[in-house]
């Protein structure tokens, strides 16, 4: 038995139309740079073309292609790819800082590609906020104004600005360094002034651009860390840009693949690992140890005429690694129970046999 299929670049999501109880729905969507971009999408033999065909042929850069998908409320949505694979070029169309060149784009299911300047103002300073791996502070200001800026553009009044700043900076661990300037902080910290910052206008959606990745490997699996607990404490859907495929897999309910502009695979952890669309992402997650990232769901199978049926109940999300202990030490199969009914069993083979290609 496996779990679902996860869609892939051979299979294009079937919604052809936004849904509408996203935070965000992408349809078709590309950014082409260069000559006449317009008439790449439009035309299904320069949309097929390789990217460096294209470029060859037109002149233009196809850094975003095609790329259909949908981010639910509340959901931390990993958009993963190698340097140059259009992930900035993406996470910038999704707001238009950059304006995309062809597709669907809704927001809480406001029409943005017709969204005039007005209405992205609004969006940008009240329902979404960015943070970046360079950190973007104000170098003169303290802490506390830096993260007291989005409010202040806003025209919020001083007292009220300054108490909510105080409410997010307390919020990421930085009580204490209100009066500090951006320098007098490690990089973790100003990342988390950052943080602060996105957090404080209270927006519906966080944009991650790479935050990360310019801090040193400890620094950055505490601010992983510190992500998943603000997710956890604030609930806001999060749309995370990195290059690193355990950071994806921590922090990501689903995770976009992308090579060369173009949508790979959008499934969960689980689905990338137990079910790769193509080579591409088999050879990513070949590294991944497995009985970490899949669930007994994805390894039960149905039970023999003859087994008994009486081991213990586990649910179907529980995680390989979490239950090896339980299948190895039953007498009898653990059964996989969801909503009261036997989905499955799970023995010691299938157990051992994730555990050995972790
Ligand atoms: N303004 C631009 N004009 C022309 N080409 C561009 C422009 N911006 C980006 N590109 C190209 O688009 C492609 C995708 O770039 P993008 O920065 O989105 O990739 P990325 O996956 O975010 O890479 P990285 O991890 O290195 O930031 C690259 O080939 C890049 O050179």
């Amino acid at each position: 038995m496996t779990a679902s299929t996860a869609e892939a670049s051979t299979s294009p999501p079937v919604a052809e139309s936004a849904s509408t109880g996203a935070d965000i729905s992408v349809r078709h969507l590309w950014k082409v740079f260069g000559p006449k971009a317009e008439r790449v999408p439009a035309d299904p033999e320069l949309a097929a073309m390789p990217r460096a065909e294209l470029k060859e042929k037109t002149g233009c850069l196809a850094a975003v292609c095609d790329l259909s998908f949908d981010v639910e409320p509340g959901q931390v949505f990993v958009v993963m790819g190698l340097s140059g694979s259009g992930k900035s070029t993406l996470v910038r169309c999704l707001t238009r800082l950059i304006e995309p060149t062809a597709g669907e784009l809704l927001f809480q299911g406001q029409n943005l590609r017709d969204a005039d300047d007005k209405a992205l103002r609004e969006l940008r300073r009240h329902r979404v906020s960015m943070v970046f791996q360079h950190f973007g502070l104000l170098p003169h200001r303290r802490v506390i104004d830096n993260v007291a800026y989005g409010l202040e553009i806003r025209g919020e009044k001083k007292a009220s600005r300054l108490a909510r700043a105080q409410e997010v900076i307390d919020l990421v661990g930085l009580t204490g360094f209100e009066k500090s300037l951006p320098r007098q902080l490690s990089g973790g910290m100003q990342q988390r002034v950052g943080l602060a910052r996105a957090l404080a206008g209270d927006p519906s959606v966080l944009l991650f651009d790479e935050p990360f990745s310019a801090l040193d490997p400890l620094i950055r699996r505490d601010m992983q860390n510190e992500v998943i607990r603000l997710h956890r404490e604030v609930g806001k859907t999060m749309v995370f840009i990195t290059h690193d495929l355990s950071e994806a897999l921590k922090l990501g309910d689903r995770i976009l693949i992308m090579r060369d502009g173009r949508q790979v695979q959008v499934g969960t952890g689980a689905e990338l690992v137990g079910e790769p669309a193509d080579d591409y992402v088999r050879d990513f997650v070949q590294e991944v140890p497995k009985a970490n990232v899949l669930t007994l769901r994805w390894i039960m199978r149905s039970p023999h005429p003859d087994e008994p049926l009486d081991g213990p109940e586990l649910g179907p999300d529980v995680l390989v690694k979490d239950a090896v202990r339980a299948v190895l030490e039953a007498s009898a199969p653990v059964q996989v129970v969801a909503d009261g009914e036997l989905v499955g069993v799970v023995g010691d083979a299938e157990v051992l046999r994730v555990v050995a290609e972790s």
